[in-house]
């Protein structure tokens, strides 16, 4: 399908990136097998997956960096293979591996990389503020946490201000403090209008994060939606927990619409899909004390798809 036939199914304007039925092997390894989607300008669009599953091959790409075996790409609606270098001002990329310029202080490398571009110093100071490094901005890269380092190396990938954002996997490898510290960040730059696509392996940081998801697993895409949709289209039971003994099981077996009932390491655990007459028998037995309630999550979805657990 050609640029025009997709914009005008798509019947707007405002289209970031288009991707259709891209495929790319290595060997005899498919690593992506017909991904197609869209992202909308100022969307923060997330590819979710166990490792191996072709978000970083599906990425690059869609960067420019790498030429499909065959399906289209176009971004901000030009083609990125070959690459075009009006297009490589108007993205920015941050690269799983991150590298740095050596012995140049946090605010010398964004400013070099900002001077690549032809873009003044004031960028460089604002993305500093953006990404929360302005306090670190004399010390030498080497000197950052790992938290510091990765928000260095997103503020560089924005050092020329671009409209779409790449970032392959940004909380990786980060505690988890440093990875909230971050979702902080990615909320600031989406809140600036940026387009955002990034890959994680972790479910949760995308639930809270993304306003749309593609879920992909031994490269294909096996959903594609906002976060609570999936969730909430997987119709799962919610659980309702209390310590063990706060109430008699059976008075909570026969409350209607209970799926099941389970009594393990000191925790009582109810699945209902209804939970609102458990809620009412709990608290007509005066048991609220110490309740959780806990819905179902991408996990879980996960899980229904592919019938395995997801292991990030
Ligand atoms: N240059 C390459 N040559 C050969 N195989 C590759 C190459 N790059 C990736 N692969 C393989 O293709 C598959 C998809 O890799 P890709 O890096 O796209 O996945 P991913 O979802 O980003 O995983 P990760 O989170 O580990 O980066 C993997 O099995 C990987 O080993």
């Amino acid at each position: 399908m050609g640029y025009r036939a997709h914009m005008s199914r798509l019947g707007d304007a405002g289209t970031a990136i288009i991707v259709h039925e891209l495929r790319k092997r290595y060997g005899n390894h498919q690593a992506v097998d017909g991904v197609s989607f869209t992202v909308a300008e100022g969307e923060f669009f997330g590819i979710l997956g166990p490792n191996g599953a072709g978000k970083t091959t599906t990425l690059e790409i869609i960067e420019g960096l790498r030429e499909p075996d065959s399906g289209s790409v176009w971004l901000l609606g030009h083609r990125p293979w070959p690459r075009k270098k009006h297009l490589l001002r108007r993205i920015g990329v941050q690269l799983q591996a991150s590298s740095f310029f050596e012995r140049l202080t946090v605010k010398e490398q964004l400013e070099t990389v900002a001077s690549l571009y032809g873009v003044g110093r004031g960028t460089a100071a604002d993305m500093l503020e953006l990404v929360g490094l302005t306090e670190k901005a004399d010390t030498r890269e080497n000197k950052l946490s790992g938290g510091q380092r990765q928000r260095l190396s997103i503020a560089c990938a924005l050092a020329h201000d671009p409209d779409i954002v790449f970032l392959d996997e940004p909380t990786a490898a980060l505690d988890p403090q440093a990875r909230r510290n971050l979702w902080d960040v990615l909320r600031a730059i989406r809140e600036r209008g940026k387009t955002i696509v990034y890959t994680t392996h972790h479910l949760d940081e995308a639930e809270e994060l993304c306003d749309r998801v593609a879920i992909m697993d031994h490269g294909q895409i096996l959903a594609m939606a906002p976060p609570a949709d999936l969730v909430r289209g997987l119709a799962a039971p919610t659980r309702v927990l209390v310590p063990a003994g706060a109430v008699p099981l059976e008075r909570v077996r026969s409350v209607p619409g209970v799926d099941e009932v389970a009594e393990e390491a000191g925790t009582l655990t109810v699945s209902t899909r209804t939970p609102a007459p458990v809620l009412a028998t709990l608290a007509q037995q005066g048991a609220l004390d110490g309740l959780q309630v806990r819905s179902a999550t991408l996990e879980d979805v996960f899980l229904h798809l592919t019938g395995r657990r997801y292991r990030a």
